[in-house]
């Protein structure tokens, strides 16, 4: 237990340590091969074209898995995101780019971010053409909007759409391993879809082994720190609705639920308050809809915790939508 939680603390400082390197100017990043346009945006007699026709507008941000851009396509004025990883960029970025154009290839939903084209360069180059989310992720919109900017009513509408997007994963033997507010993303129209598959796995067999410490470590369920927990029964599509309560705790919140508003975390104290401490819970005030809904997400035994589709037919989620 203790070397696993040594393990995980390693690999969080490293990933920390990347999220501060300087972002790259745009002009080193852009991508400078063809790129075979999308059927459902454009002409049906266009069929490919180049970087050129694109105008980058701006860039959208830098995760472990590439940068990411907006694009707009200069004829049709139509915007994507464009995700962009370079051939000689670290073999950890290039194993999770690779991961995540295998599932994005297999993904159809529109509760999944939807993705038009995957282009390879000879030189290694690769770069995802996805649907733009203009509104951005429920983390920015969190942190734009301040604290307790979602109501029950509006959370309830957003389970229900990721609830529909993991019951589609898991449904395809996909787990995510890492649903947090950033990796939700939104569009004017209040479509809600995950998106970020740099750390995903493809289940083959039922009992496939699946590798813990991948993900954003404060979201993790406890058996994903203490392997000792799981039985030969273990679900292990049940992490990601763990981290699910956490998104809608945290959205309702504020802030983290296992910590104080404002506070930083300390992950050793934070480890141990997941695998150790009673799972966090709502304040006072909310409906008993919400405290169940949450309560049947955040079951520290995770042969406890609902599925995705049972969770679909929980009453919170039944609620009329807006
Ligand atoms: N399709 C999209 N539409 C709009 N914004 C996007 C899209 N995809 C990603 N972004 C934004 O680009 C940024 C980088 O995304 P990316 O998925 O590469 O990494 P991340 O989720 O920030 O980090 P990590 O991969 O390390 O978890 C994020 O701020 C995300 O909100």
């Amino acid at each position: 237990m203790i070397y696993h939680m040594h393990m995980a603390l390693v690999r969080e400082r490293r990933r920390q340590s990347k999220l501060r390197l300087r972002l790259p100017e745009i002009s080193e990043r852009l991508p400078g091969f063809p790129l075979h346009l999308p059927p459902t945006t454009m002409s049906q007699q266009s069929t490919t074209t180049t970087v050129a026709e694109f105008e980058t507008v701006q860039v959208l941000g830098q995760g472990n898995g590439g940068t990411v851009y907006k694009v707009v396509h200069k004829r049709t004025c139509n915007v994507f995101a464009l995700k962009v990883v370079h051939a000689d960029s670290d073999p950890m970025m290039r194993r999770q780019i690779f991961r995540e154009m295998e599932i994005l290839r297999r993904t159809d939903s529109p509760f999944v971010v939807h993705c038009h084209e995957i282009f390879e360069k000879p030189n290694g180059d690769i770069a995802i053409l996805m649907e733009y989310m203009d509104a951005g992720s429920l983390d920015s919109l969190l942190k734009n909007g301040g604290s307790g900017t979602f109501t029950e009513k509006s959370l309830a509408d957003i389970a229900r759409k990721i609830l529909n997007g993991l019951n589609y994963l898991h449904a395809h033997k996909i787990i995510h391993r890492d649903i947090k507010p950033a990796n939700i993303l939104v569009n004017k129209n209040m479509e809600v879809k995950i998106a970020d598959f740099g750390v995903s796995k493809i289940m083959c067999r039922t009992l496939d082994s699946c590798n813990s410490f991948v993900g954003t470590y404060a979201y993790m369920s406890p058996e994903r720190f203490d392997l000792d927990t799981r039985d030969a029964n273990y679900n292990a599509y049940s992490g990601d609705i763990w981290s699910l309560g956490l998104t809608m705790l945290e959205l309702y919140m504020g802030h983290f639920p296992f910590l104080p508003a404002g506070q930083k975390p300390n992950w050793v104290t934070l480890m141990c308050a997941i695998c150790f401490g009673e799972p966090p819970s709502l304040p006072e005030g909310v409906s008993d809809e919400f405290r169940s809904f949450i309560e049947c997400c955040l079951q520290k035994d995770s042969s406890k915790r609902w599925t995705a589709s049972q969770l679909l037919l929980h009453p919170f989620c039944r609620q009329p939508e807006n």
